[in-house]
């Protein structure tokens, strides 16, 4: 499979990298990507070739994936229109609609929508995947092998679940790695050396979730398991419930996929753009 990347920017990087290290080939992928210095850094790292910007090498790709941000991806996705025949595109874009690509790209209808997370890079990531129904079952099977490659994949029955995806597992490593730095700094905190407190928080996050998966028990059932009564966690948690943390993460979820269909709203209102 040949594969297109436009824009070379973190999660491109993830994806490629991911893949490499699954055996994909640098030179089987193409990267169209503004900024001077991270075009060098693409084709130093990853062994990708790269353009400036999207052009005839477009028509030698199975794939094209769209890895801009929101706010660019409107004049991206015009200027890759007139290279495009029937290569599959996935978008990556956080909140942008298939309608508002399918018209930026002159009425091109092969789009998947993904939503991918930076844990690729170690084929630890998560996807959900979206397409019309304009997109065929050996295009699905195409894009599913692709991400599979990096991590586990689930389709969605509705465009607009890509915006809960966004907000659980496309914005989560953030609130794990948010988790994280609290328990280094607590570490810290408390005496202990910088590189023991990053091994305690990385280990207790690995083994947490590696526990939870195997065990396939409610995270509640596995809390439990942890508090005992009168004991330290009981104390740790008393101080986390006191301040409504959970609802709090809640909320702060809420929010995420809030601003995921505002990005949808505001790229994309104008029929006539
Ligand atoms: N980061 C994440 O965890 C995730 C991101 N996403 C989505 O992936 C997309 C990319 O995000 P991310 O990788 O973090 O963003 P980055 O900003 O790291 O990467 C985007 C890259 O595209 C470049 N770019 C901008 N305009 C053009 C253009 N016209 N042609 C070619 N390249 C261009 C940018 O250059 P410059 O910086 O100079 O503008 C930048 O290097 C977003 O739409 C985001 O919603 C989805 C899932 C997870
Ligand atoms: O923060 C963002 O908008 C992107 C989408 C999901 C993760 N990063």
């Amino acid at each position: 499979m040949k594969l297109a990347f436009i824009g070379g920017g973190n999660m491109a990087t993830a994806i490629l990298g991911g893949l490499m290290a699954k055996g994909f080939r640098g030179a089987d992928a193409v990267v169209a990507e503004i900024d001077a210095a991270a075009r060098a850094r693409l084709a130093s790292e990853l062994g990708v070739s790269t353009v400036e910007a999207p052009g005839a090498e477009m028509a030698r790709v199975d794939v094209i994936v769209l890895a801009v941000k929101p706010q660019n991806m409107r004049e991206v996705a015009k200027s890759l229109a007139p290279h495009l025949s029937k290569q599959l595109v996935v978008s990556i874009a956080a909140g942008i609609r298939i309608a508002d690509l399918t018209r930026w790209l002159g009425g091109h209808s092969r789009i998947v929508r993904a939503m991918p997370n930076t844990p690729a890079l170690v084929q630890a990531g998560i996807t959900g995947l979206y397409a019309t129904d304009a997109v065929t079952l050996s295009d699905r099977e195409k894009v599913n092998e692709l991400l599979a490659a990096i991590g586990a994949t689930v389709w969605l029955d509705s465009e607009g679940d890509i915006d809960i995806v966004t907000a659980i597992s496309g914005s989560g490593p953030a609130y794990v790695f948010y988790v994280m730095e609290a328990l280094e700094a607590a570490a810290k905190d408390l005496g202990l050396a910088p590189d023991k407190a990053r091994t305690l928080a990385l280990w207790t996050f690995a083994g947490g979730a590696k526990l939870a998966a195997e065990r396939g028990l409610d995270p509640a059932v596995l809390r439990a398991q942890v508090t005992s009564k009168g004991g330290t966690t009981q104390a740790a948690i008393s101080v986390l419930d006191a301040a409504q943390v959970k609802a709090m993460f809640v909320a702060a979820i809420k929010a995420a996929h809030t601003r995921s269909q505002q990005l949808g709203d505001e790229f994309g209102k104008d029929p006539q753009s």
